[in-house]
């Protein structure tokens, strides 16, 4: 099949380029970090879309230009991606390792191309470099296990293996071939094939990247979504979603599971004197005087203005009253600095029991919420339990 790596070099030129371009207009929305990958990745193909150029117009290079020109652009472009895609998957960015990789890389490509030429130690140098690459993204991909992997993360991981063979096949060739090419530039089948397949890299590359990008969104969205964006604490989407699955689990394992309903005492005064800024302060401090009491499978969530949930496994209803005592004590005893005034906050709180294989969420809640009303009622700052055995006893009550 007649062909020309000017031409080949050419398309890929362009085609990255054009990537380039439509990534960097894609990083518009989304978190920091993942809009800052989506950037590198963009300026990464713009870098490589030079290399491209460079053998696209060898005919106007000199070969030491387009030998140390090329092979940087290409290393940069590498390692500018690897960076770009653990950044995007959270992971450590290993600037240094890149960077050691490409002058490494570079260096080698320079020695064996300038000061002592070895065609194919040249290419093994530069390949091992960019293999070394492909070990960083791979590392990153498989983090967690293949079975934790996303769809995203393995078409990449496919890709990475993809690429990593292509250079295994392109070195067996010059090494293994009776007669192979003296140089990228010859006309030669494996050059052909090399320059095409590793062209249509960028593309497909790209599109795993933007895979992984919309995934995620797709997962921040889903955590923005059950997140009280004052406290940091679950919302009520959350928090449900926690209760159910708490619930199920507990009537699997016939085990109890408890649900305390937490409320503020007389907050419209505390918003009244400090004003909403300060009722927030308030209710960060409360989350804090919370989260203090509780142990580690305890879940807090926000499902009001001043209301909380408190949902705690393998919790009888006696085991229950006490937590919900020790958290009504902490509160009340951890004087709040508000505006350089110190304030006193009490809780009332109503506690509720799952009866196993009879409950369902709602009505957990349902129980634990009228426990509260009742605390309310009884002139709050106390505890009061659901279950109708328990209901009015008062445990340790403050006021
Ligand atoms: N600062 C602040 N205040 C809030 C927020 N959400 C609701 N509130 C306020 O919380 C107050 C709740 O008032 P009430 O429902 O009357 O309850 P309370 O004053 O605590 O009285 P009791 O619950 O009966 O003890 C109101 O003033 C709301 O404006 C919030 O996110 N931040």
């Amino acid at each position: 099949m007649p062909m020309h790596i000017e031409t080949l070099s050419l398309i890929s030129a362009v085609q990255s380029l054009v990537l380039a371009i439509l990534l960097w207009a894609g990083t518009h929305g989304g978190p920091g970090a993942a809009r800052t990958s989506l950037k590198l990745r963009a300026a990464a193909l713009a870098v490589e879309s030079a290399g491209w150029t460079m053998l696209a117009a060898q005919a106007w290079l000199h070969p030491a230009q387009l030998l140390l020109g090329g092979n940087a652009l290409n290393l940069l472009a590498q390692g500018m991606s690897v960076v770009a895609l653990r950044m995007l998957l959270g992971e450590s960015l290993r600037w240094r390792t890149v960077l050691a990789i490409g002058v490494v890389g570079w260096l080698g490509v320079a020695w064996f191309g300038v000061v002592d030429p070895d065609y194919r130690v040249r290419v093994m140098w530069g390949s091992a470099a960019i293999m070394a690459d492909i070990a960083l993204r791979m590392q990153a991909l498989l983090r967690g296990g293949v079975r934790q992997g996303t769809r995203a993360r393995m078409a990449l991981v496919v890709m990475c293996a993809g690429a990593a063979l292509l250079l295994v096949w392109r070195n067996g060739q010059l090494w293994f071939d009776l007669n192979p090419p003296a140089d990228i530039i010859q006309p030669d089948t494996v050059n052909y094939l090399y320059v095409l397949l590793s062209g249509m890299q960028p593309l497909f590359l790209s599109i795993g990247f933007l895979l992984l990008y919309n995934e995620t969104l797709q997962r921040e969205l889903h955590l923005l979504a059950r997140v009280d964006t004052l406290t940091g604490v679950k919302n009520r989407l959350a928090l449900t979603e926690s209760a159910t699955r708490m619930l199920s689990q507990a009537q699997r394992a016939g085990r109890s599971m408890s649900v305390l309903m937490i409320d503020a005492d007389h907050f419209k005064s505390i918003n009244d004197r400090f004003g909403h800024g300060g009722g927030d302060k308030v209710l960060l401090a409360l989350v804090d005087s919370i989260r203090a009491t509780l142990r580690g499978g305890d879940v807090i969530g926000r499902i009001g203005g001043e209301e909380f949930v408190v949902l705690a496994p393998d919790t009888n209803l006696e085991q229950a009253l006490v937590l919900a005592e020790r958290i009504r004590g902490t509160v009340e005893t951890t004087p709040l600095l508000v505006d350089g005034h110190l304030l006193q906050l009490t809780v009332s709180i109503g506690a509720a029991a799952a009866e196993p294989g009879v409950d369902e969420v709602g009505a957990l809640l349902q129980r634990a919420d009228a426990a509260l009303y009742a605390a309310k009622h009884a002139g709050r700052n106390r505890v009061m339990a659901a279950d109708p055995a328990l209901v009015g006893r008062r445990l340790l009550a403050g006021a």
